[in-house]
């Protein structure tokens, strides 16, 4: 059944990030968006071609979209099916816009390219190390002031859901700020979410080997996800603006502070989703707040409101929503101005003792992990959600 559930999800839904083509935008070219600003618009098209750097899935999607709704107006296209992810894809992005005047749409493609273009060109420019703002990274959005390197989840429409390429940046702007100038790390979401944890839809991209090599690619990114967030040698914190799910709440036992809005809540329903722990919770939690309190947690799946998270231990400090990123930015900025070599230093004293355990467990979590991805209860589970029959 789980390999049924597989095969379904193989042939129904292609991974759509991989097959969105880079000039999808240019294909319908419709010549009744003849405007003033038709000159910009078609020079915005030809720039896309040049761009020496591909802008990755989600940059494509909203220039398909703003193309569409420029030239056609608001979309007039029926849903594709749950599974035909690559359209859903399309026109969710489309359909988005809404009642977006096509001008408006015009220009936005043209600001678009133009931001992309410069972007772009300044990311294969730019020094390692420099206080600026980072661009090359299409899931993130990394920022480097004030001591302090800012790594921010951004695909707030997911509720940042942490698909296969944000993993992979997450890790490369952790290896960057590991050797940045900054004091501090800090990892934090954009939107209403501060994260809803793995995407469910990493698992529909099945390679040729089938879901066993699927299982076990996953679980390999799994443990050199986790391992960077072991070894990471800087204080690093969670500024925690809304709700946690997954896998974005057991990296918390990681971290060495974790700040939270009071509008936070703290999830890990791996036994409703058919899997179990991960990101060394299996240890941590349970030394954070004993046996019990991580067993209603990690094997019952009881969401913890942020007030209860403090009082676990999972959670440093709760700021009232209205005052949160005022407080813990000033407390933050506070931090960075002390001894960076005194504050790596103390980390290392204070963590390096367990450095050996945590890889041990983080080893073993994902090789229970690959045997669970191919259980019947995690593909109905993945296979409900994304047929819209559940969510959390
Ligand atoms: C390499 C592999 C490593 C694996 C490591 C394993 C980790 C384990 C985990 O992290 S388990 C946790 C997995 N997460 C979930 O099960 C959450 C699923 N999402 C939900 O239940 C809900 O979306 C919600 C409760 C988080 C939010 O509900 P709400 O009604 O407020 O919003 P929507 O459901 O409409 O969500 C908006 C769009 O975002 C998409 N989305 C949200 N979360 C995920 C996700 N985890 N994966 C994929 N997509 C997600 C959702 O589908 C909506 O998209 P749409 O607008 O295109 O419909």
């Amino acid at each position: 059944m789980a390999i049924a559930a597989w095969r379904l999800a193989q042939r129904s839904c292609p991974s759509y990030l991989q097959v969105i083509s880079f000039p999808v935008v240019q294909l319908h070219m419709n010549r009744a968006a003849m405007t003033a600003s038709q000159k910009d618009f078609e020079n915005a098209m030809n720039q896309v071609k040049l761009l020496k750097k591909d802008p990755g899935n989600e940059v494509k999607l909203k220039l398909y979209a703003l193309y569409k709704q420029a030239t056609e107006g608001p979309c007039n296209m029926p849903k594709p099916g749950v599974f035909d992810l690559i359209n859903k894809a399309k026109w969710d992005a489309w359909n988005t816009l809404g009642s977006l005047p096509k001008e408006t749409a015009r220009q936005n493609y043209v600001d678009l390219v133009s931001s992309l273009s410069s972007s772009l060109e300044s990311s294969s420019q730019v020094e390692p190390g420099t206080d600026r703002k980072s661009t090359g990274y299409e899931t993130l959005m990394v920022t480097s002031e004030d001591g302090i390197t800012k790594i921010t989840l951004n695909r707030p429409a997911k509720k940042n859901a942490i698909n296969v390429e944000m993993y992979h940046e997450i890790m490369r702007a952790l290896k960057a700020a590991s050797k940045d100038d900054s004091s501090i790390t800090v990892l934090t979401g954009n939107g209403d979410y501060y994260s809803s944890g793995n995407d469910l839809t990493n698992f529909t991209d099945i390679p040729p080997g089938g879901v066993e090599e699927k299982a076990k690619n996953s679980a390999i990114l799994l443990r050199e996800f986790v391992g960077c967030f072991i070894d990471f040698p800087k204080p690093l914190i969670a500024v925690v603006n809304g709700p946690a799910v997954g896998i974005s709440v057991t990296i918390l036992g990681l971290f060495d502070a974790v700040y939270a809005s009071d509008r936070a809540t703290f999830h890990t329903p791996f036994s409703h989703l058919g899997q179990s722990p991960e990101g060394c919770s299996s240890y941590t939690f349970l030394k954070i707040m004993g046996p019990a309190k991580a067993t209603e947690m990690l094997v019952f799946g009881k969401k913890l409101t942020a007030g209860e998270a403090c009082a676990q231990g999972l959670v440093t400090a709760v700021f009232p929503d209205s005052t949160f990123q005022k407080e813990v930015w000033t407390r933050l900025k506070a931090f960075a101005k002390l001894p960076p070599n005194a504050m790596r230093i103390s980390k290392e004293v204070i963590r390096n003792r367990e450095k050996e355990k945590l890889h041990a467990v983080n080893a073993e979590e994902c090789s229970v992990l690959q045997e669970r991805w191919l259980s019947d209860e995690c593909m109905n589970a993945v296979v409900n959600f994304l047929s819209r029959k559940s969510k959390l």
